[in-house]
């Protein structure tokens, strides 16, 4: 016999980081979506622009540091986007979990860099014009929901 194992033996899923990068913090009217170059199997996927937290980073310290090396800009952070998982994270498939900020551009006009070969602003209106990667399509519902109630007519 020996070692009892644990009920649940997964191992705990990656840490990633995503921005939900938009005009305004407060009433946001548009998201920036940026296009996946890799690897083949999410390549032309769009996405939060992120990644990985490095070991001994924070979150908010690993939005920086990605959103610098993706898209060239410096980024005021805002709420967190609540997803379903302990600590406010969304799944992305089982192995990873992802926060999500709120975000704002502070310094300099975003350009696809580094792991991607678009960017695209979307409103309300054309939300779902982008192949948004399946996991992204819950999250991107949650800041829609933050965006400023249209005018009524
Ligand atoms: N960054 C990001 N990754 C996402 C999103 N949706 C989604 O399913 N993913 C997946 C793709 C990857 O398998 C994983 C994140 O890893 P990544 O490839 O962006 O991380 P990274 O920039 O640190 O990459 P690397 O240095 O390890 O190549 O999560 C999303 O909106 N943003």
């Amino acid at each position: 016999m020996g070692h009892s194992t644990p009920r649940s033996s997964a191992p705990a899923p990656v840490e990633v980081v995503g921005a939900a990068i938009v005009d305004d913090l407060v009433a946001p009217t548009r998201l920036l979506a940026a296009r996946r170059t890799e690897p083949a199997a999410l390549a032309g996927g769009w996405e939060l622009p992120g990644g990985k937290v490095d070991p001994g980073e924070t979150c908010a310290e690993a939005l920086h540091r990605e959103i610098r090396e993706e898209l060239g800009v410096e980024v005021a952070l805002g709420d967190r986007v609540d997803g379903p998982l302990e600590r406010g994270r969304w799944p992305l498939g089982t192995a990873y979990a992802m926060t999500v900020h709120l975000a704002t551009v502070t310094a300099g006009e975003p350009a696809p860099i580094e792991d991607h070969d678009a960017l695209r602003w979307v409103t309300e209106d054309d939300l779902y014009a982008v192949a948004w990667l399946p996991a992204d399509l819950p999250v991107v519902e949650a800041v829609a929901a933050r965006f400023r109630p249209r005018a009524k007519p």
